[in-house]
């Protein structure tokens, strides 16, 4: 059923009409709508860059529209809204940048705007503590201390409190942009269950996801945007749909044909590798072969990606490329080896890129050392193969590689984190996570780049914390769990839960 414009007499939570919003010369929104209802969860759905985090910004009045109304519960919200006048509107907003300050505890950032007061108004510092105590309690999320200074929590934990400080507002409108990006599955159902809770108990709930399956499973309608503009909102919706609406293709075959590809001798041997959460392992990976890695999360994916690339020390264990053994104890000595690495941090917007430094200087980044002649950058040769990489992953929607990358969206910036280590010569590529907050399209631009690369030869190691991905693009797959290897799957697996089901095996059937 297709429900463009609500009628008018409907009580609608959210309405947005004509919203005009532009960042300099980028028109960020053109003549947008969009509206929810109380009592349901609504996902907006959109390609990187078209315009969600703007929408979500202009609807709970951090930043203003050019031009159109906006109206929560029939109520104009005019202009930039003061975060004390957003609580009375009854809007509560999560970014996909966290509003957290990290200098403070988490006592103090949850009850920052609200803190616990005494008889004369004065803050009742010795209260901080306890309150927030009693918050996380209530949302279940005891094992965070509030004591603990923000900047210590790991990007989930922050996450997660961010969450809390939005849902304990108990506002009648709960904006999240991306969520669950930086959530571990376990804390991905937890979100889901308290989702739920306020849907029922009359709340209108937004969000916006790049994973199709959080969408199926959640929202009750869908709205989706494309270039600034509404295109639907309906109450069913078909994957395939879905990707036709917000990119304006038809995609075909979600995955390239991996069994296809032929793989030759091994080029990087992994024998006994330990440290941190490593505890011995072991793997061949071959040329053109793409290897994944599953299991279930933090078993030690992270360590042994950072380890082969030298961001991390091993405390045992011995790497051999192309039959040569060869010591990798900075990311320099993985480059020199033949390794490269296109990591997305955890955090993507404060490690990884230089935000004031153009596209073209981010991707660049990662061969300037090669590319130097006599001191000297070869501009020329570097502008044609970043632009080549920039068209390939479509970054910013063509945009010109000279703009700053603060000025792209969030998937856009990822892109670009990806598009630098795929411009060096590496032999081997450690893909660790790539596709995470990217669109739908690119993703699928992204499984056929990575299968490009391993028909030229490259052997790719990969892990994505979206287990499906692993299943279907990998022609093995490791299961990694407590830090060593517990099963090996010839791939393409093919249904995602069979990597589960190995991932909580015992060791002794695996
Ligand atoms: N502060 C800014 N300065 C310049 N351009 C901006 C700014 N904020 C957003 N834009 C541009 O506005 C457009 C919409 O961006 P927005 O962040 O709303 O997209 P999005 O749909 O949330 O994308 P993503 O899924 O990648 O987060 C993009 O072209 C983006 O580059």
């Amino acid at each position: 059923m297709v429900t463009e414009t609500p009628p008018e007499t409907e009580v609608l939570a959210v309405r947005a009409s004509g919203v005009h919003r532009a960042f300099g010369g980028v028109l960020a929104l053109r003549d947008a709508s969009f509206a929810a209802r109380p009592g349901e969860i609504h996902a907006l759905a959109g390609e990187n860059g078209a315009g969600k985090s703007t929408l979500i910004k202009v609807l709970c009045g951090l930043i203003s529209a050019d031009r159109g109304t906006v109206e929560i519960f029939g109520q104009q919200v005019r202009r930039v809204v003061e975060p004390a006048a957003r609580r009375r509107l009854g809007v509560a907003t999560a970014f996909q940048e966290l509003s957290l300050i990290p200098d403070l505890t988490v006592a103090e950032n949850l009850l920052l705007q609200d803190p616990p007061r005494g008889r004369l108004g004065l803050v009742r510092r010795g209260r901080l503590a306890p309150t927030a105590d009693a918050i996380l309690q209530r949302y279940g999320v005891d094992y965070i201390d509030s004591r603990t200074t923000t900047a210590d929590l790991s990007v989930a934990q922050r996450q997660i409190v961010e969450l809390v400080r939005v849902l304990a507002q108990e506002p009648r409108v709960v904006i999240l942009d991306e969520p669950t990006a930086a959530l571990p599955d376990r804390q991905v159902e937890w979100l889901a269950g308290h989702m739920r809770r306020l849907r029922d108990a009359g709340c209108c709930v937004i969000f916006t996801s790049h994973r199709w399956r959080e969408i199926e499973q959640l929202a009750d309608r869908v709205t989706v945007f494309r270039n600034g503009t509404h295109v639907a909102t309906r109450d069913e919706m078909s994957e395939s749909e879905a990707v036709t609406l917000m990119s304006g293709r038809t995609l075909e075959g979600t995955y390239p044909d991996v069994a296809a590809l032929p793989v030759g001798e091994t080029v990087l041997r992994v024998d006994q590798l330990a440290g941190g959460r490593l505890r011995g392992v072991s793997f061949d990976l071959r040329r053109g072969e793409i290897l994944g890695v599953g299991g279930l999360a933090g078993q030690g994916q992270r360590e042994l990606f950072l380890t082969l690339f030298g961001a991390r020390r091993a405390a045992s264990g011995t790497l051999s490329v192309g039959g040569t053994p060869v010591t990798v104890r900075r990311p320099k000595d993985a480059i020199r080896a033949g390794l490269g690495i296109a990591y997305v941090p955890e955090d993507r917007k404060a490690e990884g890129l230089f935000l004031p430094l153009s596209i073209r200087d981010n991707i660049a980044l990662a061969t300037l050392s090669r590319r130097s002649a006599g001191g000297f950058v070869r501009r020329r040769g570097e502008r044609a193969a970043v632009a080549s990489i920039a068209e390939q992953l479509r970054i910013g929607g063509g945009r010109a590689t000279s703009q700053a990358v603060a000025t792209l969206s969030g998937g856009n910036q990822q892109k670009v984190v990806m598009a630098r280590w795929l411009l060096t010569d590496a032999r081997i590529l450690l893909l660790f996570d790539v596709t995470r907050g990217v669109d739908a399209a690119t993703k699928h631009d992204m499984y056929q780049l990575v299968a490009d690369l391993a028909a030229q030869g490259k052997a790719i190691l990969f892990y994505s914390s979206e287990t499906e991905e692993i299943a279907n693009l990998c022609h093995r797959v490791l299961v990694l769990r407590e830090g060593r290897v517990s099963a090996e799957l010839a791939g393409p697996v093919g249904d995602a839960d069979r990597i589960v089901a190995a991932s909580l095996k015992e060791e002794s059937d695996a």
